[in-house]
């Protein structure tokens, strides 16, 4: 019916929380255990450490003349609760590109060194990548992106050879990109000096050195042992030739970074780094966000990649402050206050943190369906004597102690599942496949934390084990299993869409990529298309509880029509209109005019596939 090359699968797995920093304790950190360092010791524990006594205060440097490159319809402005923030001073559409900038300083994730580049950050080019003949560490797409990295990359070369020589064992010959990125901030501040616009904009970032939680404090001293190893300091007067005075200059750099730093991501939203942009980083949070930070890759020069673009995903009006979102939003209020005090040291009081408990409407993070099945949800019961109701009929849940356990259960999983995803990917499903029931059971909705998290983690390692799909002159049975395998893939997908549209706004970006994954997902050939329909798993929005799901043969692909048709609108606000929703949303658009044409609505139009689709049904 339609050719693989036209339908093959092209999709990467998505795990954005848009401003999550990427700052995975390094893996050879504890080498600072080894005494190699051992007068930094009592230097970094050193009560200059705790010193509450302010060295850069924030706003030393007046903004005048810093960040001009941010729009003139843009302010910034200062509130008692947040300090600074960026608001407007014109009204916004969705979709609306409100700043866009190339990061100050980026660096690639381990995973992505030799399979991107580390000047723009694209993927390996139909040439292929050049590697650093020094270091061996980094790779370009070609010469003109490496002259371009030249101005980071010549500070850093030494640092990432002799790391590599004293490192015990190839796994860790490497630092971090956290210590790479930190590293490479050090050095440009150094070169670029005190009184340049660079280093003037870094130093005006924000620092909680003075008032860090204690988790924070102890993983800001691993940095600070790492970086100190990075750079080769053999003593703290080394220090000196970076501008730093004392330990707590050199905390007071680290809680900037981290404070301040994004995760650089593809244009779907797989983390593929770390960036600092001291504008962008001047946008404050809330948990029900006006905007995104995204990675389109639409700039129509490779030397204005990776540009991070801000894009409205609500109307804003005039005067309005632009907030974005630090953590996952999909997380329940707890996790993230949690989140957002250990890293970020605010307690967030934004409307649907302070909703929550006092509104009649159930949370959908922490939701179950009615005991009765009414179609109503009622929130999840907490401890064995929380008494839970249905907010429609109000009947009692009885299964207190089963949820519970289901939800602890479940979240032990997740974190278990998570840990093991890239080092033992068929054991992660494996937990995936066995705990998603397991929470189904007792009625967990599917946006409900970890039911969410499970069903995208699940849907990725799915997606994953989906390449090596036999092809056609396969056996019958490999193609069966083959089936089956996408089969279940779309199940998946179809239930982290199902949960993502409840918890997130229309046009956030993950619900556009979520909704373009499973379109993609819907369109690939079928290996073994079924010839009778079975009742199974509903889908959640497009079918009635007895239809099967996925269906197969012409009304797949045009259940792959209409789902791709909401990624393309939902992908142009969360990517921006300007930007044709991205690299994603270029790529949808393709896709629905092959599609169009199998389907063959050339004359009918989009109008007929909408007017087919089935009303959703409450369950
Ligand atoms: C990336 S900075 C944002 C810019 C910052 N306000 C400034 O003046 O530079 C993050 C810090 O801003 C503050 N912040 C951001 N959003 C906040 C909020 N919703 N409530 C309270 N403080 C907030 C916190 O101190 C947080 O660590």
């Amino acid at each position: 019916m339609h050719s693989k090359a036209e339908r093959s699968l092209n999709i990467l797995p998505f795990w954005a929380s848009l401003r999550v920093p990427a700052l995975l304790p390094g893996t050879w950190q504890d080498n600072s255990r080894l005494g190699l360092y051992s007068d930094f010791d009592g230097f970094l524990h050193s009560t200059a450490y705790f010193s509450t006594r302010e060295r850069n205060k924030i706003g030393v440097h007046d903004e005048n003349g810093l960040f001009n490159y941010i729009p003139k319809s843009l302010e910034i402005r200062s509130s008692d609760k947040a300090g600074r923030g960026i608001w407007t001073k014109a009204t916004f559409n969705i979709g609306t590109t409100l700043l866009s900038c190339k990061p100050k300083l980026a660096a690639l994730s381990n995973t992505y060194l030799d399979s991107h580049c580390s000047a723009c950050f694209g993927p390996t080019p139909s040439t292929g990548l050049q590697r650093c003949t020094q270091c061996r560490t980094v790779w370009y797409c070609d010469a003109d992106c490496q002259t371009r990295d030249w101005s980071f990359h010549k500070l850093e070369c030494n640092a990432l050879k002799r790391w590599a020589a004293a490192a015990p064992s190839a796994e860790v010959s490497i630092p971090n990109d956290a210590i790479r990125c930190l590293g490479r901030l050090l050095c440009k501040r150094k070169k670029a000096g005190a009184g340049s616009d660079w280093a003037m904009e870094i130093n005006a970032m924000q620092s909680h050195r003075s008032s860090m939680q204690p988790s924070t404090t102890e993983f800001h001293t691993h940095l600070a042992h790492s970086i100190v190893q990075y750079l080769g300091l053999s003593s703290p007067n080394d220090l000196a030739e970076f501008d730093i005075a004392s330990a707590a200059d050199l905390v007071d750099v680290i809680s900037r970074f981290t404070t301040n730093s994004f995760t650089l991501t593809s244009p779907s939203l797989t983390p593929l780094g770390v960036c600092v942009s001291p504008a962008v980083a001047l946008i404050n949070h809330s948990c029900d966000p006006n905007a995104v930070v995204v990675f389109p890759r639409s700039s129509r020069s490779v030397a204005q990649e990776p540009l991070m673009q801000v894009i409205a995903i609500k109307p804003i009006a005039a005067d309005e402050e632009i907030l974005t979102s630090y953590i996952d939003t999909t997380l329940p209020k707890s996790q993230r206050q949690q989140f957002l005090l250990e890293t970020y040291n605010f307690t967030c009081k934004c409307d649907l943190c302070e909703n929550e408990g006092r509104s009649a409407n159930v949370d959908p993070r922490i939701a179950m369906w009615c005991p009765k099945a009414c179609g109503g949800t009622s929130p999840l019961p907490v401890t064995d004597t929380d008494i839970v109701r249905c907010s429609e009929c109000k009947a009692v849940v009885t299964s207190t102690d089963a949820v519970i356990d289901a939800a602890r259960v479940g979240q032990e999983g997740l974190d278990k599942a998570t840990a093991l995803q890239f080092r033992d990917p068929e054991k992660s499903k494996q937990l995936t496949n066995n705990l998603i029931p397991i929470l189904l059971s007792p009625g967990l909705t599917p946006s409900t934390h970890p039911l969410l998290g499970l069903s995208r983690l699940q849907q990725s390692l799915l997606i994953s084990s989906l390449p090596s799909l036999p092809s056609l002159t396969s056996s019958q049975e490999e193609r069966k299993a083959a089936q089956d395998l996408l089969d279940d893939a779309i199940r998946s997908a179809s239930r982290s869409v199902s949960g993502l549209t409840s918890v997130l706004h229309e046009g956030h970006p993950v619900r556009g990529i979520a909704l373009a994954e499973l379109g993609k997902l819907l369109a690939v050939d079928e290996p073994s298309p079924k010839e009778l329909q079975q009742p199974g798993d509903a889908h959640p929005h497009f079918f009635t509880k007895a239809a099967p799901f996925p269906p197969s043969g012409p009304p797949r692909l045009k259940l792959a029509y209409t789902t791709l048709l909401r990624a393309r609108e939902e992908l142009l606000v969360g990517f921006g209109k300007s930007n044709d929703g991205g690299e994603v949303g270029k790529g949808v658009r393709e896709a629905l005019v092959a599609i169009e044409k199998e389907l063959g609505v050339w004359k009918q139009g989009v109008q007929n596939v909408i007017q087919d689709q089935p009303k959703p049904e409450k369950r």
